[in-house]
């Protein structure tokens, strides 16, 4: 195993264009390039890989990138992207390459198996998690995605998008929908209170007093917090209009806190939103769908589980992820992942595979394989 790769700093870093369905993010702005190429390091942009975020090539080659074919840009040693590797992409991964970039493993175990036969060291963006628990580089993607969670579900409870016929709101002497939101963090949150600032009715369940808790001084309108159980989901859902799914176990598969029969109960046309979809979703009738045919009906029930929903909007949430990567991009790069590791802790947790082996004891349960230690692969 050839280790001089980790322990070194990488001078070469790859940006390919996203190839995952309607993908339009791209991993590096102008800006972001600029700073590593101050620091003497060479960026390799794939042509094109901007044009859907609206950044020309021409922007990135003024900040000092090279425009690069697909090959090339994955032929550098730290490879930067949005989304997991499609099966496309399988063959060009390699040992000798860090890959960073959102990983989701367990939802996409065939991601998994290719990272480790190819050998490559795979850090996931998702699961970089501080002392306190919290996820940075996931953070302002699940801020956008729990506010389109609730822009989304508003629509499609209009008639012509095929929902029940609800204004989401109401109005003047009219109920509002019924929104109930499984999970209170970043997405969960951000779905509640924008279906409450749109007068919805919302329910905000998590399993964590302690969470809700931290939430009470900026709850507003008609929401309501709940630590949830079995018994009041069975009650609560089958009077949702909008269900969404918002729950996380870092790393690992979500929890399916909705079965089969609690969907059925549901209102026909009735919608689910299950945000948690990429990390294989926490309603047991959830299949992943895209931005171009974003809904499936079961049980008469409007399912939207899009595993990419900030790549609807790339224009601000390129900038928003960029902005929270670059440090990390800075680091693995500039110093080597070892001493990257070193000076940011929580960068850790983040590795999910080491030349071959699982690191992540989330992703390793998820995967059904042992985990090792990520110090003693690093070492
Ligand atoms: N589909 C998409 O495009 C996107 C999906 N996501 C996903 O959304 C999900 C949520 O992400 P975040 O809000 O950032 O996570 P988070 O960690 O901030 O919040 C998750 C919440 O779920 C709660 N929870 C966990 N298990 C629970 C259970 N059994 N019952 C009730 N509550 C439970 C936790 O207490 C926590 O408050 C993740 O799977 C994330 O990957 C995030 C961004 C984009
Ligand atoms: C977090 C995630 O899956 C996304 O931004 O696409």
């Amino acid at each position: 195993m050839d280790s001089s790769l980790l322990s070194a700093p990488i001078a070469s870093i790859g940006v390919p264009t996203e190839i995952k369905a309607d993908e339009l993010r791209v991993a590096l702005t102008p800006d972001g390039v600029k700073e590593l190429v101050t620091k003497g390091l060479e960026v390799r942009v794939q042509a094109g890989a901007g044009a859907g975020a609206g950044i020309g090539d021409e922007a990135f080659a003024d900040a000092g990138a090279k425009l690069v074919k697909r090959e090339e840009a994955w032929a550098a040693h730290l490879v930067v992207k949005v989304k997991e590797p499609q099966e496309e992409e399988f063959g060009l991964l390699r040992q000798d390459m860090v890959l960073f970039t959102y990983l989701h493993l367990a939802a996409y175990p065939k991601v998994g198996e290719a990272l480790l036969n190819a050998g490559t060291t795979g850090v996931g963006y998702e699961t970089v998690q501080l002392e306190n628990g919290s996820l940075p580089l996931l953070a302002p993607m699940s801020e956008i995605a729990g506010r389109l969670a609730a822009q989304v579900g508003a629509h499609l409870l209009e008639r012509p998008h095929g929902g029940r016929g609800l204004l989401i709101g109401g109005c003047t002497g009219v109920q509002p929908a019924r929104v109930v939101v499984l999970g209170a963090g970043t997405v969960g949150w951000n779905a509640a209170r924008l279906a409450a600032a749109m007068d919805a009715e919302v329910m905000l369940l998590d399993r964590s007093p302690e969470r809700l808790r931290s939430l009470e001084a900026r709850r507003r309108g008609r929401l309501i917090s709940v630590v949830n159980s079995r018994g009041l989901l069975e009650r609560l859902i089958p009077t949702a209009d909008l269900l969404i799914g918002a729950v996380l176990t870092p790393g690992g598969r979500a929890p399916t806190l909705v079965d089969e029969e609690m969907v059925k109960q549901m209102k026909p046309n009735s919608v689910i939103v299950d945000v948690a979809i990429d990390q294989g979703g926490c309603v047991a009738t959830s299949q992943e769908t895209t931005h171009t045919h974003p809904t499936v009906t079961i049980h008469g029930v409007q399912h939207y589980a899009v595993g990419n929903m900030p790549g609807a909007v790339p224009f601000t949430s390129t900038e928003a992820l960029v902005s929270v990567t670059l440090p990390y991009i800075l680091g693995i790069a500039g110093r080597g992942l070892e001493e990257a590791v070193t000076e940011r802790p929580e960068l850790l947790s983040g590795l999910n595979t080491i030349q071959g082996s699982v690191c992540h004891p989330g992703v390793a349960k998820a995967l059904g394989l042992p985990p090792r230690h990520p110090m003693a692969c690093l070492r």
